[in-house]
This record gives C-alpha cells, sequence and structure tokens, in this order.
C-alpha cells in the first residue's frame, strides 16, 4: 500500500513561500493549513494566497480547512486547483452535499476529525470521500504532542475503508515524526502531515525521505 507525505508549510517561513515550497518538491502534497480564527484560535491564509499556493508548488496542494462554515468557502478551494480538500466534520451542516461539491469541482473530497470527535457516522458514507483525516493533536498549531488516544480510532477507520474496498486514503496531522510516525503507521494510517519535523530539519526533502521510509517500515 502507498505511503504519502503530505508536509504543512505551517511552520514554513511565509515570507518566502515560494522557495519554502522548493525545499519539499519530493513530497506526495504540500497540506496547507487555512485557520479563521474562529473554527480554531489561530489565523493564516485564505483562498488568494491559496491560489497562489497552487500555482507556485512543485506538487498537488492538499487544503485543511480549519474554518466555520465550511458548506459556503470549500468549494472555492476546489475550484482554485486544490487536489484535495478537507473539510471538518464539527463545521459542516451538510457534509455529504459538501463532498459532492467539491468533487464535483474537480478535487478529492475529506472530511476531518477533531481526536475527540467520533468518526463512526462517516464510516457509513465512504462512498462520498476520498480521505478520511484524523486529527492527531487539536487542531489550531503546530508542534504539538501527537495524542495516542487516538490510535483506536485511525484503526477503525482502517479496518472501515479495507472493507469498503475503495481507494480512500487515510490521513493523520498533528505530532508527527521519525518517533510518532511507526505508531500512526501500524494502526493504519497512509497519508502523513507532517509540520515541524519537516521543515524543522536542515534538509526538508531528506525528512520527507525518512518519514516515508519509516512508515513503509511499519506498514
Ligand atoms: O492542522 C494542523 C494543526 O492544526 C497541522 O497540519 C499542523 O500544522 C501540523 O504540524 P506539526 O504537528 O507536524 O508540527
Ligand atoms: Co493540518
Amino acid at each position: 500500500m502507498a505511503v504519502r507525505i503530505t508536509p504543512s508549510i505551517l511552520n514554513a517561513d511565509f515570507a518566502d513561500l515560494t522557495g519554502e515550497l522548493g525545499r519539499i518538491s519530493g513530497a506526495d502534497l504540500v497540506h496547507v493549513d487555512v485557520m479563521d480564527n474562529h473554527f480554531v484560535p489561530n489565523l493564516t491564509v485564505g483562498l488568494p494566497v491559496v491560489e497562489r499556493i497552487v500555482a507556485a508548488s512543485p506538487v498537488p496542494v492538499d487544503a485543511h480547512l480549519m474554518i466555520e462554515d465550511p458548506d459556503r468557502w470549500a468549494r472555492g478551494y476546489a475550484e482554485a486547483g486544490c487536489a484535495s480538500v478537507t473539510f471538518h466534520a464539527e463545521a459542516s451542516v451538510a457534509p455529504i452535499r459538501l463532498a459532492r461539491e467539491i468533487r464535483d469541482a474537480g478535487a478529492r473530497a475529506a472530511v476531518a476529525v477533531r481526536p475527540t470527535t467520533d468518526i463512526t457516522p462517516y464510516l457509513d458514507y465512504l462512498e462520498e470521500l476520498d480521505m478520511l483525516l484524523v486529527m492527531t493533536v487539536e487542531p489550531g498549531f503546530g508542534g504539538q504532542r501527537f495524542l495516542e488516544s487516538t490510535v483506536t480510532k485511525i484503526a477503525a477507520a482502517r479496518e472501515a475503508i479495507d472493507a469498503s474496498g475503495r481507494d480512500i486514503w487515510l490521513q493523520v496531522d498533528g505530532g508527527i515524526s521519525r518517533d510518532t510516525i511507526a505508531i500512526a503507521a501500524r494502526a493504519g494510517a497512509d497519508t502523513f502531515v507532517a509540520g515541524s519535523a519537516v521543515y524543522g530539519a536542515e534538509d526538508p526533502n531528506a525528512e520527507v525521505s525518512a518519514l516515508r521510509e519509516l512508515a513503509a517500515a511499519a506498514r
């Protein structure tokens, strides 16, 4: 099974995004954290910046929307050329309709859950989704510690995905590093966000390769 490493640019130098994107050219996708200071207590970038990242990035863009009212805004990120658009289950009032809109606009549709949110209801709608994102920290900030309490949820999602026989990616996000990636991989994750681990490394591309090898060995 394929392993994908999707570095988060949250810990990159926002004054030199083009240069920072070039340092992860060996990644599978780049993970862009969109925060609105309402759904989470932090503020990052919005659609105009994401459009520029799509144009400048050597790899496809994976947008993680930590915003209120994704039912209104998510479609725009798909239309902007993001390869995948993830919205939070806790924020959407009509997740199935929204996933269909994202797909209609040409992107992979994904739903994310906070560490304490039950993922079970979404496992009944896997045919509507291309990826599940299990948050392994509380969303809002990079550099937090991986929450081992999320491992059973990752395993439950893996079981449901395998039973569905569909090509649905299982992403984890938060606290992923050389020390923790094997835990998440063994539980069943195949797509790994890593922010501080990648951009804190001297050679981000080399760190991407190291993480990919560790995940592949653990699966
Ligand atoms: O969505 C988020 C945080 O809310 C993440 O994408 C973080 O940016 C990952 O950073 P690290 O935990 O890997 O430092
Ligand atoms: Co994220």
